[in-house]
């Protein structure tokens, strides 16, 4: 009998899940949980010993009109009219679980349906592991502060149902399943949404009809349907199969840290046109970058700066100009 192995948890491939089942490396696993209409976030997991992909879904949540304050530069405003508030961050304060050292020391944040926010900061500033610890990352424990999704209290919740409720998070560098092809594992991610809003599967000839429009907007040759997923990838390849999952997936709220990074030129206008092609007036993006080329291609509503595990500053693309202009050094004197 193949030995247990820790369960893989669905958003954050490092660390082990109570919901996912046990896989082993000759027996990839895929587990669909939840019963929800809408199949939204989905995270392969993978390790040196197993193997286990977990896809996870959730209610879209009603439609709002987006109705964006174009002259508003504080993020936590919420005006009469505004759009839904999908993300609501106060005094966010976590450490790192294992020595206690505080990297997040309080962290505000509204997002809203139908905005794009970018998180622009220093190296080591904290970024990535804010965004880690949206979706529960278990390297890191929450030591203060508040965080609601979609009005709920997304700290009560286990990753798998972040995921659940309309989490993606791209990471900077995507997992590989070796012995999972991209098209199954796009195709069970599909179907399940489908059952979930009592609609009939694809099969695989009309799941391939689905995808074709989404593969072209990513620019994304078919033939890597059939590799495994992510394995082998470069960089770029494995960047662009994120957005393939995103626009296949859809979420809520979709965290992209570094999708820019390792892309060349073209990859990169290919990726942004994707994502925005995926923007909707009920959804919102929180990426990560250190670019201000990516916000020439997904115009951002909000800049955010972050020093020292806090956000210093809010404001329009003109942050990121000024970034451009006088370095972090600027935007701190500021
Ligand atoms: N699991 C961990 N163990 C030890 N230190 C950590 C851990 N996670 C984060 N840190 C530390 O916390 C700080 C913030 O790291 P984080 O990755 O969030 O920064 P970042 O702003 O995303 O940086 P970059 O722009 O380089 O990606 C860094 O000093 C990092 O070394």
């Amino acid at each position: 009998m193949a030995p247990a192995v820790a369960r893989p948890s669905l958003l954050c491939p490092s660390f082990p899940s109570s919901s996912c089942s046990t896989a082993t490396s000759s027996s990839p696993c895929l587990r669909v949980l939840s019963p929800s209409p809408v199949v939204f976030a989905t995270q392969a997991l993978t390790s040196s010993r197993s193997r286990s992909v977990c896809i996870l879904d959730r209610y879209q949540p009603a439609r709002a009109t987006l109705a964006v304050d174009s002259t508003a530069t504080d993020g936590s405003r919420l005006q009469s009219g505004s759009p839904t508030v999908l993300l609501e961050v106060k005094d966010l304060k976590a450490v790192i679980a294992e020595s206690k050292q505080m990297v997040l020391r309080g962290i505000n944040l509204t997002i809203r349906e139908g905005e794009v926010h970018a998180i622009m900061g220093k190296n080591g500033s904290g970024k990535s592991t804010f965004s880690k610890v949206l979706v529960g990352h278990p390297d890191y424990e929450v030591v203060g502060g508040s965080v609601e999704f979609k009005g709920q209290n997304l700290l009560d919740m286990d990753p798998e149902e972040r995921s659940h409720g309309g989490l993606f998070m791209s990471f900077q560098s995507p997992v590989e399943i070796p012995g999972v092809s991209n098209i199954d594992f796009l195709q069970m991610a599909c179907n399940a949404r489908r059952k979930k809003r009592g609609l009939p599967e694809f099969s695989p000839i009309e799941f391939f009809g689905f995808l074709q429009p989404k593969l072209s907007a990513v620019n994304m040759d078919p033939k890597f349907l059939n590799r495994n997923v992510n394995e082998g990838f470069s960089g770029g390849e494995k960047k662009r199969n994120e957005i393939l999952q995103l626009a296949v997936l859809e979420a809520d709220l979709a965290i992209l840290d570094e999708i820019d990074s390792g892309l060349d030129v073209d990859a990169l206008q290919d990726v942004a046109k994707a994502v925005n092609a995926l923007l909707t007036p009920s959804n919102s993006i929180l990426m990560i970058t250190h670019y201000r080329r990516l916000l020439d291609y997904i115009s951002p509503t909000y800049i955010h700066i972050m020093e020292d595990g806090k956000i210093v500053k809010t404001g329009d693309v003109s942050l990121a100009e000024q970034l451009e202009r006088e370095g972090y050094r600027g935007i701190s004197a500021a």
